[in-house]
Order: C-alpha cells, then structure tokens, then sequence
C-alpha cells in the first residue's frame, strides 16, 4: 500500500493533469497540472463540472459520459479532444477510475495528459506523406508521359533514319542494311535473290517543263504505284534522284523480269496531270538475278550496267541478264519459283 502523504506527493507534482469528481461530475479537487493544463484556475474549476472542459460537441453528451463513467467504473485510456479556457482545441490521453461508497456517492478519478503536440506532429507527417504520395504519383504519371514521348520520337528518329524524305520509300543506307541480310539467307539457305534498278526517263524534261514541286509528285506517285506492284517482303528504295532500286527475295529472273515489265507498264499508264497538262511517263530498268556469293555492290553494278544499257538503246524497256551459271547456282536456283 501506498501511504496517503505519498498519495498526497503524487497528486501534487505529478505533470499529468490530475481531478477527482463527484457523481455529478463536479470537481472536488485538481491538481496544479490540471489547472495548467486547461487554464483555469482551481478557483474556477471547483465547484463546476467537467463540461468546462468538453468540446461544444461533446457538451450534449455530458450526461452520457458521466454515466459512462459510473457504470463502468475504469477506462482503458483513451484519446479525446477537449477545450482550453481559451477556446482551443487540445488532445488529451485520459483514463479514469470511479470509486463506490457504502453510503451510494461515488467519486471519478480522471489522469489526463497533453497530447496534443503529438497529435499535431502525427497531423503534419499524414499530411506531408498525402502530400508525397500525390507529388510520387504525378511524377509517376510525368515519367510516363516523357517515356510516351520519348519513344515516339525514337520512332519518329528511326523512321527519319530509314526512310526517304520525299517518297517514304527506303533510303540507301537502310536498303543495304535490309538487303545485306537477304543477301545472307539467300547464300544460307541457297535462295535465289534478283535485283533491279528503275530510271524515269527525261525526268530532267518534266522538271523544267512543269517545275521542281510537279517533278517531285512524279517522284511519290511512281514510288506508290511501284510499291503496290511488290511483295511484302520485297524492298524499295529511292537511290537517289529520279532512281529507284528494287530487291526480290526468293525470286529467280524470269519471275523478276515479270515483275520489272508490270512496273513499266504501269508507269506508261500513270494518268498524272498537272494545271491542264497531263504528263506522260515511261522508265527504263536493268534486272539481274544474283550469283550465289556475289557483293550486294557487284549485282547493284551488274543492274546499274543494265539500266545505263537500256537507257542508251532507245529508253522505256528493261533489260536483264541471266546470272552466272555455277553448279551451286543451278542447283540452288532450278525450280525456284514461288
Ligand atoms: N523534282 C525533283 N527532281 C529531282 C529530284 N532529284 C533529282 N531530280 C532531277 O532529276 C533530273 C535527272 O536528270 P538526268 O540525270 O539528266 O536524267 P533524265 O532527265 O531522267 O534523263 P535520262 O535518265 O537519261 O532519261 C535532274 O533534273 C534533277 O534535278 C527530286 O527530288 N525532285
């Protein structure tokens, strides 16, 4: 047992604010923390209920935490907001322990503690951790919004790299990329490969007679009527000027030539007009099917050789040259046509 002076000692210093009630909940005595705690004096708080203390929403349920606090005798401590003599809210912990008398009064021990610098501090981290969940999620939604972007422009950066300005056809270096692994499987697999070099003729003519813009609508409707005449897996690509250059996997000449004479044919039949006049057009090809072995540069000069041919001996034709004819080459090649 504790002596009663010690009591008495712990009472008076403890720094949590300490009151003992009637049944009423009227204060009989409080500490000096108490007092402090809520900014009265104990004059004040004597003789009054704990109402002073309850917040203006809590002050309608006075009774019933009064009778709380009868029937249940003690209370697990709990956390509650109550009022300051000034007016401002406080956080306390408090726990409370009734006693009964033989005579039917009873008394309320209440201990309360000033939590609310806690309460303020836990306030602030929920709401600088809200405040960093929502910047997180923008600057989630930021990287991938740039990652979109990011890989667009990648997209936009290898389509630039590929394909010709003009006519959205290959370019060179992207045609010799995409033909050099032809080139591979055709000597791996022993696959025949045939190329072809197309020319318009006097495009120089229709430049100076309908002007640069009309000769570079020539240049894209050609590249779309002789891209609709290919195979998926067959590559265009625009060599440079008014020249094209075609590549036929898996095609031996026969079919190739088949394929040239239709792109000339279509190109006699190209309706282009320009204001009110209306462009004839006619190319000239040279076509060879590949030597097994043979340098993507060495067939490229074979047609090359073909076209500058058929240029010289009247223009508007295509001109082909069997490949050379090796025992790999006959074998590989007999009766490839698909
Ligand atoms: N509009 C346009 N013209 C181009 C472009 N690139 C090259 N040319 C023109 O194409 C013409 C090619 O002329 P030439 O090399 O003499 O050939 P050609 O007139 O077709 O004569 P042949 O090939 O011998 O039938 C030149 O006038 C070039 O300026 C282009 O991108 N757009």
């Amino acid at each position: 047992m504790i002596s009663s002076d010690l009591l008495q000692a712990l009472f008076d210093i403890s720094p949590a604010g300490i009151a003992i009630a009637d049944q009423q909940g009227r204060y009989l005595q409080v500490n000096d923390s108490y007092c402090c705690l809520f900014g009265y004096s104990r004059a004040e708080l004597i003789g009054n209920t704990f109402r002073l203390i309850l917040t203006e929403q809590d002050q309608a349920l006075e009774a019933m935490i009064l009778n709380l606090a009868l029937t249940q005798d003690r209370s697990a401590p709990t956390e509650w907001q109550v009022r300051h003599k000034s007016g401002r809210t406080l956080f306390v912990h408090s726990a409370f322990k009734t006693f009964f008398y033989s005579d039917g009064s009873a008394k309320i021990l209440t201990v309360l503690s000033d939590v609310s610098a806690l309460v303020c501090s836990l306030n602030i981290l929920q709401d600088q951790e809200a405040q960093l969940i929502k910047t997180n999620e923008s600057l989630e939604q930021m990287v991938s919004r740039r990652t979109i972007e990011l890989e667009r422009a990648n997209d936009e950066l290898a389509r630039l790299a590929t394909q010709d300005f003009l006519t959205a056809t290959l370019n060179r270096r992207a045609f010799e990329c995409e033909a050099s692994k032809i080139i591979y499987a055709s000597d791996r697999y022993h696959r025949p490969a045939s190329f072809m070099f197309l020319d318009i003729d006097h495009f120089k003519a229709i430049n100076d007679q309908y002007g640069h813009a009309a000769g570079d609508v020539v240049l894209q409707k050609l590249a779309l009527n002789i891209r609709a005449l290919l195979r998926e897996s067959d590559l265009l690509a625009r060599w440079g000027g008014e020249e094209f250059v075609v590549c036929l996997p898996d095609t031996v000449l026969a079919d190739a030539i088949v394929v040239g004479d239709k792109i000339l044919e279509a190109c006699r039949q190209m309706k282009l007009s320009h204001q009110q006049f209306s462009i004839a057009l006619t190319v000239s090809g040279g076509v060879v099917q590949r030597t097994l072995n043979e340098s993507l540069h060495e067939v490229l000069q074979k047609a090359d050789v073909l076209l500058y041919e058929a240029k010289r001996t009247g223009r508007n034709r295509l001109l082909s040259e069997m490949p050379a004819s090796t025992a790999a080459n006959e074998a590989a090649l007999l009766n490839f046509h698909i």
